[in-house]
């Protein structure tokens, strides 16, 4: 279906940002390892976080979706897989790390697979990692990716895992290691992409009763002025269990970044719900970015208020700790004054789409004058109307939506926001873009 502008009105107004999609997995994961009946209010139902919650109930937790909570019984960590059949994630990147190594502590076969894209997204470093825990996951292709088999059985030990291509996978080891025989001993060598990720995952274990002891050391022979290449990152998980926990959900700043961008965009005024000072998330970047552009951002403890005028100017950025900003950023450039440069995000080659390629392909059709690079992109503002292609990709979709508020753009395959966002038409249609189907 095409995504497309049905009328725009008053751009501004009070929006609630909808569930944190990476908390939402996390909880009910954990919920589901626990030992007892956890609450977890605010969830996000999204089709990726729907992925979790389905796979989870395969291995044993009892879930039910109330009015107001899901309440999850959880397994103490003793799953069994009640599916003959491959687990079918659809399009989550996130469920499939997270749910590779938690199947090991199933006392039976696993095999997790996807859709198309979710086939295509690298798993060889994981599986490479959980091998020095006594983890069998292998390849059924043989090509380092989705369906994975993975086998009964979590010594535990010690292990390291380069950072450069996904946190995901780091998060994976930390949050079934309390479970394995023994514990798990991780270090992360650089670079650590992706981080606040990881930061996300330590933060809800704790809410779930898990200690993690972090450290680190600084390889110094090939040590560069910010450390980032030779800073070796070091994870400590004794054998302990997940004790059951009432979870809220907080808003998400991905998400929330096409809210925000399309009133920096149009200019207007709006405060956007639900998203918070204390926030462990990277996206929160997105603040910083439009306050750079030329927006005025005002950070309150439990929402985000944004006033333009819709004037932005293009700036330099490194996005590193926050890839899923990188389509918001490029569309932002695409529609501000001068050049920006955006680096720092190879591992964005190795989402939905190869975000770079997808992202530039598409401007290039609406005659963005732009450059690109292996770890990025450099955009100079100027666009036309035209018709863009989602490539299946959610925030390829939403993003590209945006352009809608000054020219006039038709997103072919653009319903694929269901995948992390199920009502952006209703939260865009409340601060006055009316978008539709057709
Ligand atoms: O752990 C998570 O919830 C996520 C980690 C990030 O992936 P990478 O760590 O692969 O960059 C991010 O892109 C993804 O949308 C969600
Ligand atoms: C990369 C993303 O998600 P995942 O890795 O879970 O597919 C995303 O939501 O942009």
């Amino acid at each position: 279906m095409k995504l497309k502008v049905k009328n725009i009105s008053n751009i501004g107004g009070v929006v609630k940002a909808p569930p944190s999609k990476s908390y939402s997995h996390r909880a009910v994961i954990l919920a589901s390892l626990a030992n007892g009946t956890s609450k977890l209010y605010d969830m996000l139902y999204s089709e990726d976080t729907l992925a979790s919650i389905n796979v989870c109930r395969s291995l044993g937790a009892k879930i039910t979706k109330t009015d107001e909570c899901l309440d999850v019984v959880g397994t103490g960590g003793k799953l069994h897989n009640s599916s003959t059949n491959p687990i079918d994630l659809a399009n989550s990147g996130t469920t499939l790390r997270l749910m590779t190594s938690v199947s090991a502590l199933s006392d039976n076969d696993v095999i997790l697979t996807g859709d198309e894209s979710l086939q295509t997204r690298p798993m060889g470093l994981l599986m490479e990692s959980v091998k020095s825990l006594g983890v069998t996951a292998e390849s059924l292709k043989d090509n380092g990716k989705a369906p994975i088999l993975i086998k009964p059985g979590y010594a535990g030990g010690e292990t390291n895992i380069s950072g450069s291509v996904s946190s995901q996978y780091i998060s994976s080891i930390l949050i079934s290691s309390p479970l394995s025989d023994e514990g798990v001993t991780l270090f992360v060598l650089p670079e650590f992409k992706s981080r606040p990720y990881v930061d996300m995952t330590l933060d809800i274990m704790k809410k779930f009763g898990v200690k993690v002891l972090k450290g680190f050391y600084i390889k110094h022979d090939d040590c560069t002025k910010e450390h980032k290449n030779c800073r070796i990152d070091e994870f400590k998980v004794k054998k302990q269990s997940y004790i059951p926990c009432d979870y809220t959900v907080e808003g998400d700043y991905s998400s929330a970044s096409y809210l925000l961008a399309a009133i920096a965009i149009n200019g207007g005024h709006a405060k956007v719900l639900n998203l918070f000072k204390n926030s462990k998330q990277g996206d929160k970047l997105i603040l910083e970015i439009l306050e750079k552009m030329g927006a005025d951002i005002t950070v309150h403890d439990d929402f985000v208020e944004i006033s333009s005028d819709g004037n932005l100017k293009g700036i330099d950025i490194n996005l590193s700790n926050a890839p899923d900003l990188l389509i918001t950023v490029a569309v932002l450039a695409a529609m501000a004054d001068g050049t920006t440069n955006i680096t720092g995000v190879n591992h964005a080659r190795v989402k939905e789409t190869d975000r770079i390629d997808t992202t530039c392909r598409q401007l290039e059709k609406l005659n963005c004058k732009l450059e690109e690079f292996e770890d990025g992109m450099s955009i100079t503002g100027g666009v036309t109307g035209g018709v863009v292609d989602s490539c299946g990709d959610h925030r390829l979709a939403m993003a590209f939506s945006l352009i809608g508020l000054k020219h006039d753009i038709e997103i072919d395959n653009g319903e694929v926001f269901d995948v992390s966002f199920p009502n952006f038409i209703e939260a865009m249609a409340e601060i006055g873009l009316e978008l539709e189907l057709v």
